[in-house]
């Protein structure tokens, strides 16, 4: 049975290649040049450097041969999915479109799997997430993430475990989105304590205090407390937080130091950041930390000023 991945980015890429040990992939791409070029050198040298396609992985530009397959991972940038989803519903009602993207789109505040249910209603929406970085799945080193789906899923666990990649069952889509979601908005800021030189205890305490953070807008929403507590939130926030593979700690990094970053690289916390706060004055939750990304992502306010404001919040108990 042959899986589709939509998007061949790093993660895309990287998924294609480890899912290439169960069966045949098809790998689509929106351009029809780095298809044709991707499927030529079995390379994709843009976006994930240094990985092999294994022979059984398909890139294509034809949208309509990779819609053939039945379990289709959608693996674009969070804030281009219900777009995508919209424009090409009618080949994606009825199959299995599992979500592999982190984030909260911006418009209707939702996470990926509401979005695939208000575009393909016919669909079974399942989520990919977890501490994972590309190069490290494409490479072939041990990772675990979190698939999460509100339907029954094991066959689905199966399909998309492999070898080097174990993946953990949960019917919790809210807690598993959020989770991969809200680390990425903390990891921009651990990058940003980083980068204005403030030292690595000031990094446990802003990731302990994100991680509550994340914990009570997520359980606002009706996330598991547990679900937070494993691979898809602190997981994923600890892997974030603390790895110079992550484009979010490198941005916000780029942020504290004062320095440019380049713009083509996605960072989807800075989307995140300001959708949460949104979701954060609806249900009346406390996000200072979120807060403070906008703030600063837009140059409202500087990191000195950012790090006065939550050092002089009134004191109160943990
Ligand atoms: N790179 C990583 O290590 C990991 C990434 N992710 C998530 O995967 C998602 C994608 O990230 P990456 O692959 O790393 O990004 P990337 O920047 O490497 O690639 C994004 C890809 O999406 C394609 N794309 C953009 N707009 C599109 C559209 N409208 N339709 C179809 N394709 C479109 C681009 O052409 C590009 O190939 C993000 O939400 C990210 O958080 C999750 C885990 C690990
Ligand atoms: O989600 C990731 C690791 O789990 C990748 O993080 P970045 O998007 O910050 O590179």
């Amino acid at each position: 049975m042959t899986v589709s991945v939509l998007g061949a980015g790093a993660f895309g890429t990287a998924l294609a290649v480890t899912l290439a040990q169960n069966g045949p992939v098809t790998l689509w791409a929106r351009d029809a040049d780095q298809a044709a070029l991707m499927q030529e050198t079995r390379r994709n040298e843009r976006r994930l450097p240094g990985a092999n396609l294994p022979r059984n992985v398909t890139a294509t530009a034809d949208l309509n041969l990779a819609t053939g397959a039945e379990t289709i991972l959608l693996a674009m940038p969070m804030q281009q999915m219900r777009g995508f989803l919209t424009a090409h519903a009618d080949l994606l009602q009825g199959k299995t479109l599992v979500a592999c993207s982190k984030g909260i789109d911006l418009e209707s505040g939702q996470g990926p799997t509401a979005l695939i249910a208000a575009a393909c209603p016919s669909a079974r929406a399942a989520i990919l997430t977890g501490p994972s970085f590309a190069a490290d799945i494409a490479r072939g080193l041990p990772t675990a993430l979190t698939l999460a789906c509100a339907e029954e899923a094991e066959a689905l666990q199966r399909e998309l475990s492999t070898p080097t990649l174990r993946l953990y069952r949960t019917t919790d889509t809210t807690g598993a989105e959020l989770g991969g979601a809200l680390k990425n908005v903390i990891a921009i800021a651990a990058g940003v304590v980083i980068g204005a030189g403030l030292g690595d205890s000031a990094r446990a305490a802003l990731m302990t205090r994100g991680f509550a953070e994340m914990s009570r807008i997520a359980t606002a929403m009706g996330a598991r407390a547990e679900t937070l507590s494993g691979l898809s939130g602190f997981g994923d926030l600890v892997l974030t937080c603390t790895s110079v593979q992550s484009r979010n700690f490198r941005f916000g990094r780029a942020l504290g130091a004062g320095e440019e970053f380049d713009s083509s690289i996605t960072v989807e916390g800075v989307a995140t950041a300001q959708a949460v706060s949104t979701l954060a004055q609806k249900h009346i939750i406390d996000m200072p930390i979120a807060t403070m990304i906008t703030a600063l992502a837009d140059r409202q306010i500087t990191v000195s000023q950012a790090v006065q404001a939550l050092l002089s919040r009134p004191l109160k108990e943990e």
